[in-house]
């Protein structure tokens, strides 16, 4: 899939994006960068058709196409079960097919609360995961995310990183907005950067790679706040592993930094490894 030329403009306001070339690539993560205001949610919504173009042309967009928007309504009467079943059969699934994915998503995503809650009923993380499963009921060719870790538990943003990678095995094109660099680093295998209307793409050099270090942890006895805040510290993703243990990936740079916060938080250590290598893109470093 292809953008050439694409601008836009909201009606009355000066230019957001101008003169944006870009491939969307099969088996390739495409992660988009920007300040706020910059235009990054502007892009994916042109790039997932919900948002036309004011000039330049999208080309070859594939037919199943699955994004997580900026914000999911959840105004929804519909529990979150039926929603996803809804949103299957929209898509072309019968309806037992789209209850049995929908189902499957939201128990792997681990949605608290009840997939027969009221979609307005959810927390906002909780309705996050259902945003994410229902861009996922049937296996998109393009998947489109915004921001899509926000409000995400520690066990979701592991399982929403794997999902990704899985999308990208089977041939699907990628692209998602996130702040977080560390984040970036690890997902993504092209950053396309905007500024100031116009987006440059920068090749993650498979080379050029920080080391990761993988901390092995055991939650407080007594329930305390959550652990360090995937904000800071570069940590990449954070899961459980099935038996009480959260086993936790951090920029090796980050790490006594973020076992300093995890210890203070009254969380134990049960093992330290250096794991893989993972991707740092060229245009910056680690938080
Ligand atoms: N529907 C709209 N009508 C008018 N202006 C809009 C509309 N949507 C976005 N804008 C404006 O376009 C600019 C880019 O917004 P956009 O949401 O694409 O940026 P962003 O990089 O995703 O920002 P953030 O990081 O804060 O989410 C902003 O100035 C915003 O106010």
């Amino acid at each position: 899939m292809r953008l050439r030329g694409v601008g836009k403009r909201y009606s009355g306001g000066r230019p957001v994006l101008r003169g944006v070339d870009l491939d969307l690539v099969p088996g390739e993560v495409l992660a988009v960068t920007g300040g706020n205001g910059s235009g990054k949610s502007t892009l994916l919504r042109i790039v997932v058709g919900a948002t036309r173009p004011s000039s330049g042309r999208v080309l070859d967009r594939p037919r199943q196409v699955g994004y997580v928007p900026e914000r999911f309504p959840s105004d929804e009467r519909l529990t979150a079960r039926s929603y996803l079943a809804h949103m299957g059969r929209l898509r072309g699934l019968g309806t037992a097919e789209a209850v049995e994915r929908g189902s499957g998503l939201l128990d792997r995503l681990a949605l608290v609360g009840g997939a027969d809650t009221p979609l307005r009923g959810l927390s906002k993380g909780n309705l996050q995961k259902v945003a994410v499963a229902q861009a996922l009921v049937v296996p998109p060719a393009l998947l489109a995310l915004d921001e899509p870790w926000s409000g995400l538990d520690h066990a979701a943003h592991g399982v929403l990183g794997e999902v990704i990678a899985e999308v990208a095995a089977e041939g699907g094109a990628v692209v998602f907005t996130d702040h977080r660099e560390s984040v970036v680093a690890i997902t993504a295998d092209r950053v396309c950067q905007v500024r100031e209307g116009r987006a440059s793409v920068v090749d993650v050099d498979p080379a050029d790679r920080v080391a990761v270090t993988r901390v092995v942890l055991r939650p407080p006895r007594l329930p305390g706040p959550p652990l360090a805040d995937p904000l800071l510290h570069g940590v990449f993703d954070a899961r459980d592993d099935g038996g009480g243990l959260v086993v936790v990936r951090v920029a090796g740079e980050h790490s006594d930094g973020f076992l300093l916060a995890a210890l203070r938080q009254g969380w134990s250590v049960v093992r330290v490894d250096e794991a893989a290598r993972a991707h740092r893109p060229e245009h910056g470093g680690l938080r």
